[in-house]
Order: structure tokens, then sequence, then C-alpha cells
């Protein structure tokens, strides 16, 4: 057994053990009936080499970690161009915020916070019908994972269809400002089915490879960025991944990460790995409890956060 793989057991147990779990999301009302008590980690190293335990093999709604792919997205598309719409500083405030969007004319801090993921997935639709968009999402994470089993819980973008009226409001208020070109209801049902994407941890940890490794996709090595545009993308989920957690996270874990209301976080070890994690329950900010508390432990017993044992 490898140092990782045993350090991955470990932590796995520690956590099947403990009994703060925190809360599951309930405003999501698909999300609220999930089993909290469920605990998955996976970690693929540069190398390839897989280390998982708990309930690796689970499919989770990824929710907001799928923002960091749309963003790889949209940047693919726009470049530069996308942040005139959306900035890349820390929000201070919570995910689905919008107090800031008024005092800053519509352009959403960073592309994380619900506003910004908005406006970068309205980047991706460009015109073309919501279907298209979808299915390019969908296509390029059956890519990143290299698992064609990636697929979109109807049920929980049903749920959040009917009661997104938080993210309607955003996205009606960007378009008040001209940030948002395609009819709002097109935006925000690509938006709700990205966010519904389901994956398992080792699913996750696959897709991420590429930020961890220069942008090369692990299986073919074809560049799917160039390495200035994974670093960036490392940087601003350092910055903001975890919304007004970010600090926290970055205090404790020391990784870019990036979390979802599901309960699963994307943390990337620049060189080394991609770990996906995953635990229902959530902290007061709506990251993962336990996941965060994970990838402090791993961190921490590995030496990976990147400012330094
Ligand atoms: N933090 C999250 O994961 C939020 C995503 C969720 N789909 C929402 O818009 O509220």
């Amino acid at each position: 057994m490898t140092d990782i793989q045993r350090v991955v057991e470990e932590i796995a147990e520690e956590m099947r053990a403990r009994p703060d779990r925190g809360e599951v999301a309930t405003y999501i009302p698909e999300l609220a009936r999930v089993d909290v008590r469920q605990f998955g980690l996976a970690v693929i190293d540069t190398e390839g080499n897989v280390a998982a335990a708990g309930d690796c093999d689970v499919p989770f709604s990824i929710q907001s970690v799928s923002k960091v792919f749309t963003l790889t997205l949209a940047l693919g598309k726009a470049g530069d161009r996308l942040w005139k719409k959306v900035g890349r500083e820390p929000s201070g405030s919570a995910f689905n915020s919008i107090v800031q969007l008024e005092y800053e004319k519509g352009i959403p801090r960073n592309p994380f916070i619900n506003a910004g993921a908005i406006a970068v997935t309205d980047t991706i639709l460009s015109g073309h019908q919501p279907r298209e968009a979808l299915g390019e999402i969908v296509r390029f994470m059956r890519f990143l994972a290299d698992d064609q089993n990636v697929h979109i819980d109807e049920a929980v973008a049903a749920s959040e269809q009917r009661t997104g009226f938080r993210n309607a409001a955003l996205a009606n208020y960007m378009k008040a400002y001209g940030v948002l070109e395609n009819p709002v209801d097109f935006t925000l049902g690509v938006y709700f089915h990205h966010c519904a994407i389901a994956m398992n941890c080792r699913q996750l940890a696959m897709a991420g490879r590429f930020l961890a490794q220069r942008g090369k996709h692990p299986v073919t090595g074809l560049s799917v960025v160039p390495p200035e545009r994974a670093r960036r993308i490392n940087a601003v989920m350092l910055t903001c991944g975890h919304y007004d957690g970010s600090g926290e996270f970055a205090y404790r874990v020391g990784l870019p990460g990036k979390s979802g209301v599901g309960g699963g976080i994307l943390a990337i070890a620049p060189g080394k790995a991609s770990i996906a994690v995953w635990a229902p329950g959530l902290d007061a900010a709506g990251n993962s409890h336990l996941g965060r508390i994970a990838l402090e432990a791993l961190t921490r017993r590995l030496g990976w956060s990147i400012f330094g044992a």
C-alpha cells in the first residue's frame, strides 16, 4: 500500500467516526434528501495513481464545483475578454449575495459566486441553444474525466429550476445592466443543469487533473489549457473558491479548492495531485464541513500545502 493510500484510508476512517457532520443544503429540495453520513475521498497523483476510500464511487451533485469547468470553457471561448464581465477578487460575501451587484454595476466580483458563474454560463451560451451549450459542458466533463458515464441529474436540475428565485433575481439584475447577452431563462436553464451534474469522487479528481499538471489532459497528454491559464484558474480557486470561507480554507488547507453545496470539494496540489472529497453536510458558509477537515488532515500529513509544510 502506498503512503497516500494509507493516509486516505486513515482519514476516511476518522471522518466516519465523527459526530459533527454539518447540515445538508435544504434550499434545493432534492439535496435535502441526501444522507449526511456519507464520506468519499479520492486522490489521483500526476502519474495516475489513484488512492480512494469511503463512498468514493457514489455519485453526488457537484453544484458549484462545475464552475471551475465552465470558467475553463468560457476562457477558451472569450479569452481575457471574459474579465470585462466578471472580476477576479474575493467577494467577502455569501455565494448567493445580491447586495454587491448593485454597488458594482452588475459586474460580479468573481466567476465562482453565483452571479459570476451565471455570467460565465452566458458567455458559453453566446447565442446558441441551451441544449447545445449544455451538451458542450457535459462532453467536456466526460473528456476530462475520461469517462462517458457523467450525466446530469434531472431531478436536481428541476428542483432548483422550481426554487431558484434568488438566482433568477441575480440574472435579471445583470441583464438590466447589459452584462448578460442571452435570454435570462436560457442562461439560467444552462446554469441550473450544469450545477446538477452528478459525479463521484474518482471522476471528479480525474476531471481536475489538468489543473495539477500544467493544463495537460492526463490520458491523451493534449493541452486542455496553456500552463499559464491552469495557474491562473488555480489562483482564482485559492482566493474565491470557498466564497467568504476562502481565507479560512487557504489558512487551514493551503490548496486551490472549489466547493459546492452538494458537499463536494475539488482541491489541486499543483505538480502533485488532484483531490476530490465529498461529505454532504455543510458549514455556515455553505462549504463541506468534513470535506474541509479531511483536506486539512490530508495536506498536513502529506506536506502538500502550497505554503510549505
Ligand atoms: N454554492 C453552490 O454550490 C451553489 C450552486 C447552486 N446551484 C446555486 O445556485 O445556489
